[in-house]
């Protein structure tokens, strides 16, 4: 017989990977229960934004290691005696460092995650399997959540079923013509935003445009070298010029990307009339220009008394530029009103004018450029600004450049929080929604002890393994008076064609134009889409093509630099072409795919934004979303769940009623228990 389920949580070593929202909860709850041996892995700083729900967390922590503070708060609350024999380990650290490879994973008896993104659950599915330790897999969005259970042998890895990737836009559709809010955002998000303010080198998609307007005529010239030279040409309009003012060049590209891009645009004649569609007008860039409060905004350097650092002059170039003009309400649409009169104010909230938006764009724009320029002199190299939700100035200026373009195309416009919501995929978190999913980690932890713990073959393991659930925390219509459920299911099996935990049975067909696609952006495809962290490529006539890691010398980097610019038909040992195999590994995550290449000619962009065909042997096909990401997918983005936000009852239903999905029939509402 195992011992009781509790001794096994004290004598067991856990790894919880995050310390956010979920893992908060999560420490709390294991130690509260009596875990003693734990290591924390997280690699990030506690922001203002989490102290609302991570309550481990205080305001004088800001800027600290979530992984660190944690610790120290679960230990600060456990009576001295407690606390003498609780062993926590915190890393600040990304678990994807070499250090916590297979051998790290198998020192512990248990995986629980606390992530925020399939990347890294990815990475420690391969991780749980190479080194043979069960996981605890969780997630939650608003209202809703999930824990999952993976154990090798008994159920699906987290892999087993692929999960819906973010929804790609057609590049054309965001570049000539968007008809929705989002299409605006992700253009001013993925596109404006980072041509401006990412690093050197850096060209978008903005650039590509450049590339097709100048490169029409050109019947003998060498196509690769002109769209070099064309996209080289509009990344270097989209740079400031010698001695020229953050703030004209702001200027310059607001008239680039609002009116002259407009008119073209506006003079593709088949874009319009015939497709039913409104041509675009352009904005007057004069009538916004000069505005003193707006030159002041973004020449003012707003650092608080005291900021003395040497990132003085960054740490005063995160303040709002909004907030500084007096647009002060984040749910207004277009930056409100910032005037007493009552009047004015109604005038505003029905009808708010583009200069709010125009004024931003130029106030926040001119800042975040001179926090690049401030960055770039201080790190010696120009690594540029990233995008970040939980930057105010970032937010702002994609809020006031969305809503610009959105105006140009008689789009409805957004307020700050709303395009927040859009811009970073987000569902506002629910402190209770993460308490309940941690409660139903450490529940499902205990059972996997259980299983671990007891004999190989022994009916002790396969009455254990019986009882493991995967739970879902859902709405449930059909329950009067509740909105809210908890679900536990059988976990699902393990799929047989599965490519991480199939041993090799399952394989990927990608179909794409091999005249066309590099061999390195045929690797950073792959990269991404398999969420690998040091991909190798080698197919079986060339041998290794295409790899990355630290400890690659010279020569390797330039040969695979040389081979990456290369077109796939072109590639030594007769190219990647119709019905080659490509042997992808891993070795850090113990991965390793094939990917059979077929090549196909002019695909249509519209239908396909990726330019390729991804298709997964075996059938397995990104199945129906588990309830949760079902939900986060129905959000339309502006914060509120699809099922309503007003009520968090939770109903549990008995364990044998099938999984609730949209195909399924939802259980009786006799069947259920209110908790
Ligand atoms: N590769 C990784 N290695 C270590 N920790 C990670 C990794 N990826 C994500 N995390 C951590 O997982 C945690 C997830 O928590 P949560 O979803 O609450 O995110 P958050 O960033 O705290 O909140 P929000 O995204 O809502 O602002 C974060 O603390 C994040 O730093
Ligand atoms: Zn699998």
């Amino acid at each position: 017989m195992s011992p009781p389920a509790t001794d096994l949580l004290s004598s067991s070593h856990l790894l919880m990977v995050g310390a956010g929202g979920i893992g908060c909860e999560l420490l709390k709850t294991l130690v509260i229960a009596k875990a003693t041996r734990i290591h924390i892995i997280d690699l990030d700083t506690i922001d203002v934004s989490n102290l609302n729900r991570q309550f481990l967390f205080r305001n004088k922590h800001v800027g600290m290691s979530k992984a660190i503070v944690a610790r120290e708060a679960a230990l600060a609350f456990l009576p001295p005696a407690r606390r003498d024999q609780c062993s926590i380990t915190a890393h600040h650290a990304n678990i994807k460092q070499p250090e916590f490879g297979v051998e790290f994973f198998k020192q512990f008896d248990v995986v629980l995650n606390g992530l925020d993104n399939v990347d890294a659950r990815r990475h420690v599915n391969r991780l749980c399997l190479a080194a043979r330790v069960p996981l605890v897999e969780s997630g939650t969005t608003g209202l809703v959540g999930q824990v999952t259970c993976h154990v090798r042998g008994v159920s699906a890895c987290y892999e087993c079923k692929p999960k819906p990737t973010a929804k790609a836009y057609p590049v054309c559709t965001l570049r000539n013509t968007p008809d929705k809010p989002i299409h605006t955002i992700v253009w001013a998000k993925d596109m404006l935003f980072k041509q401006l303010f990412g690093g050197d080198g850096v060209v978008t998609d903005l650039a590509e445009a450049e590339n097709n307007n100048n490169n029409t005529n050109n019947e003998d010239s060498n196509p690769q070298e002109e769209q070099t030279n064309a996209d080289d040409v509009a990344a270097k309009f989209f740079k400031p010029e010698e001695g020229e003012q953050p703030y004209d060049f702001l200027v310059r590209v607001f008239r680039r990307v609002f009116v002259d891009d407009i008119v073209k645009v506006n003079g593709m004649d088949d874009l319009w009339e015939k497709q039913g569609r409104r041509r675009p007008v352009t904005l007057p860039v004069d009538r916004y220009k000069s505005n003193d409060a707006v030159k002041k905004t973004a020449s003012a350097n707003d650092a608080k008394e005291g900021e003395s650092s040497p990132d003085n002059e960054v740490l005063g170039l995160s303040a709002s530029a909004a907030a500084a003009l007096g647009y002060d309400d984040d749910h207004a649409v277009s930056f409100g009103c910032k005037s007493s009169n009552a009047d004015a104010k109604e005038k505003c909230a029905t009808a708010p004018p583009p200069d709010h938006d125009a004024h931003v764009f130029l106030a926040s724009g001119v800042r975040l450029l001179r926090r690049k320029l401030a960055l770039a002199s201080s790190r010696g190299s120009d690594d540029g600004v990233a995008f970040d939700k939980d930057d105010a100035l970032a937010t702002e200026f994609v809020t006031a450049a969305s809503n610009l373009r959105s105006r140009c195309y008689g789009i409805p416009r957004q307020s700050v929080f709303n395009a927040k919501g859009m811009a970073g995929n987000i569902v506002h978190a629910v402190a209770t929604t993460n308490a309940i999913v941690a409660g139903l980690i450490v529940a499902e932890a205990r059972k996997v002890l259980r299983y671990v713990a007891a004999a190989e073959g022994s009916d002790e393991r396969a009455a254990v393994a019986s009882k493991l659930r995967d739970t879902y925390v859902v709405p449930f219509p059909q329950c009067p008076g509740s909105k809210y459920c908890i679900q536990p299911t059988s976990p699902e099996e393990a799929h047989a064609g599965c490519y991480v935990c199939g041993g090799g049975a399952g394989g990927i067909t990608l179909s794409l134009d091999t005249n066309v696609w590099t061999l390195g952006e045929l690797a950073s495809f792959l990269k991404k889409k398999l969420s690998m962290h040091l991909p190798l490529l080698e197919t079986d006539e060339a041998g290794q093509l295409y790899e990355e890691g630290d400890d690659l010398d010279e020569d390797e980097v330039e040969r695979y630099e040389t081979l990456a610019k290369k077109r796939l038909a072109e590639l030594p040992g007769d190219g990647i072409v119709d019905g080659t195999t490509v042997n992808l590994q891993d070795l850090s995550q113990d991965f390793n795919v094939k990917v059979v290449v077929r090549h196909v000619a002019d695909l249509d962009e519209e239908e396909y934004p990726e330019l390729c065909i991804w298709d997964v042997e075996g059938g397995i096909q990104p199945v129906a979303n588990a309830p949760a990401q079902e939900e986060a997918e129905k959000n339309d983005g502006n914060g509120a769940s699809a099922a309503g936000d007003d009520d968090d009852d939770l109903v549990m239903i008995d364990e044998d009623i099938e999984v609730l999905t949209e195909n399924v029939q939802a259980p009786p509402a006799k069947k259920a228990r209110r908790v």
